[in-house]
């Protein structure tokens, strides 16, 4: 015998009777409810003073029953809908308001995350007689913001709107969305930040920038939100409504991703997955994808593959608490270990594994600094903020053909090149990984190999897009980034590129306040006092306080 769903407890067994011959009815595929099944549901849903309500398929059978209390109804657990899902349910809800009231927002959440065909409420009228019904279906994204279409009509017994078309229309609508979708390819994304400090303009420009570094991972951005609270939430991160306007709209978008402009923990990040159903993104993990894509050489790649299962084995070891409890106390070793244990010995084994290769390139690139040290050349090493144009001056300087382009994390593999300077002096000039804020740790560790190149430079050249709103912050972080290799001794020469994009006086006044040079690699203006300043710096002795470095 069928099942009735929902808040049972305490119905006479002559309702329950009559709730489960509620299975045998039908109506017609074309319309909403028929004004037999609408008076049957507000009969019983007056005697027992609880919602009553039934889902039908698109043939017209009822597939379940449903108890609710007076207020609010508990659907079955007809699984979520899938994030990107095209298709609509195949399953209507008609369930009853016992006082005639609109759809409620639980009603319309369910519609749209368990992608049902249609919700109505039948009111109950005197008698138990069934009175005005609300419905609503989905709609298409159209720029307006709704989610879905609600409509009243004062009787169940006036005409209704032909379902059955309408569902056709829409999922014809959704299909056609979908294949558009396709032909574009990329995967769209939310962008998600929380200022949880007051500083609401420092939030909208990380924004930005997480803007940017999506783009550059290749995701279309379909929407950014910024939350603005007095501290996060410890499961969510951002607030409960929050989420749940998220999930509506990343339904309705077809979105795939979550990309959060602020590091989760471990569990904020699976929680927040399980609530959406959708691709968790955080900051750190947007740029070791970048890093991932980027990576040419062998060992750029070991590099990045160290910093993503860094980032990944904590968040491995969550992801089941039950199980690692379990694997514990079995004794976890051998047989009986279970598929997570494998797995994070696995990552473990890597890591291991990963880390012994990059000390062995780590000491050859030791090896052959020092080869390069016995020639005497000096160093200079181009360092800077993502995006200033470091690469872009290399090539100015050298002629070298390394990429430049407008995205971040252009380059990831130092490149050298030899520079003669007047006088026949010969320098060597790298190319290094662009900086920026909030660098994960992970990744800074696992670029050390790249990184201990800065330790042999006798000069640094700190380049800044000079033209950048958030140039300041930009220096800042590089600074806090020298500071924690241990580079802030360095004799350090600052390189105010861009200076094309900028007014002549603004160039004066900065120069005036912070020192340095100011350049365009693109134009090559300013590359001959660069050159010069260096080749002071680095062979006129003691001349470390004339180049303007703080
Ligand atoms: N207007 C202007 N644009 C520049 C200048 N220098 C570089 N650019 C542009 O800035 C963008 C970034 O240049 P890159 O040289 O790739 O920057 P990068 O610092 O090497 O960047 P990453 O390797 O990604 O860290 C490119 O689109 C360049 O064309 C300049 O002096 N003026
Ligand atoms: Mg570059």
């Amino acid at each position: 015998m069928k099942e009735i769903y929902g808040n049972t407890l305490g119905l006479k067994s002559s309702e329950q009777h009559r709730l489960r011959n509620t299975y045998r009815r039908r109506v017609s595929p074309h319309e909403i409810v028929s004004p037999e099944l609408a008076r049957h549901l507000t009969e019983l849903s007056r005697e027992t003073n609880r919602q009553v309500g039934v889902l039908i398929n698109r043939k017209g059978d009822i597939e379940h029953v449903v108890v609710g209390n007076a207020h609010k109804l508990e659907l079955p657990d007809i699984g979520r809908a899938r994030a990107g899902q095209i298709r609509l349910r195949g399953l209507r809800l008609v369930h009853t308001h016992l006082k005639s009231e609109p759809l409620t927002k639980d009603d319309l959440t369910d519609l749209a995350l368990l992608r049902l065909d249609c919700v109505a409420a039948v009111g109950v009228g005197d008698e138990g007689l069934p009175g005005v019904l609300h419905f609503a279906h989905l709609v298409p994204e159209n720029g307006t913001g709704e989610f879905w279409q609600v409509s009243t009509l004062p009787s169940v017994h006036v005409e209704q709107p032909d379902l059955m078309a309408t569902l056709d229309a829409l999922e014809e609508e959704f299909n056609r969305k979908a294949a558009a979708r396709k032909v574009g390819g990329r995967e769209k994304a939310i962008l998600v930040a929380v200022c949880l400090n007051g500083d609401r303009g420092q939030a909208e420009a990380s924004l930005a920038e997480l803007k940017e570094l999506a783009r550059t991972a290749g995701v279309e951005v379909i929407d950014s939100v910024l939350q603005v609270r007095r501290e996060a939430d410890p499961r969510y991160l951002i607030g409960r409504g929050k989420l749940e306007d998220l999930n509506l709209r990343s339904m309705q978008s077809m979105v795939d991703l979550l990309i959060f402009d602020k590091d989760l923990t471990p569990s904020q990040g699976r929680h927040i997955g399980e609530a959406t159903s959708l691709k968790v993104l955080d900051r750190s993990q947007l740029i070791l994808d970048i890093f991932a894509q980027r990576a040419q050489s062998a060992e750029g790649k070991l590099q990045v593959e160290l910093a993503q299962l860094k980032y990944r084995l904590p968040r491995l070891v969550q992801s089941d608490d039950s199980l690692s409890r379990l694997a514990g106390g079995i004794g976890g070793r051998g047989p009986g270990e279970t598929k997570l244990e494998i797995d994070r010995r696995r990552v473990r084994e890597r890591i291991t594994h990963l880390e012994k290769r990059i000390d062995a390139i780590s000491r050859e690139r030791s090896v052959r600094r020092a080869q390069r040290n016995r020639r005497e050349l000096p160093v200079i090493s181009i360092v800077g903020y993502t995006n200033a144009g470091k690469s872009t001056l290399l090539n100015a300087i050298t002629n070298a053909e390394v990429l430049a382009e407008n995205k971040l994390f252009a380059t990831l593999d130092p490149t050298s090149r030899r520079l003669r300077f007047p006088q026949e002096r010969e320098v060597i000039i790298t190319d290094t990984v662009g900086f920026i804020r909030d660098l994960p740790k992970d990744l800074v560790a696992a670029f050390r190999a790249t990184l201990e190149e800065l330790y042999d430079a006798s000069l640094l050249l700190h380049v800044v897009d000079a033209a950048d709103p958030a140039r300041d912050e930009q220096v800042e972080a590089v600074e806090n980034i020298l500071e924690s290799l241990g580079l802030m001794e360095k004799p350090r020469l600052m390189v105010w590129n861009k200076a094309d994009k900028m007014a002549p006086e603004d160039v004066e006044a900065l120069l005036r306040s912070r020192g340095g040079v100011a350049i365009s690699a693109s134009t090559r203006e300013g590359l001959a006092s660069l050159l010069a300043k260096a080749d002071t710096t680095l062979f006129a002795e003691g001349a470390t306080e004339a180049i303007g470095a703080v």
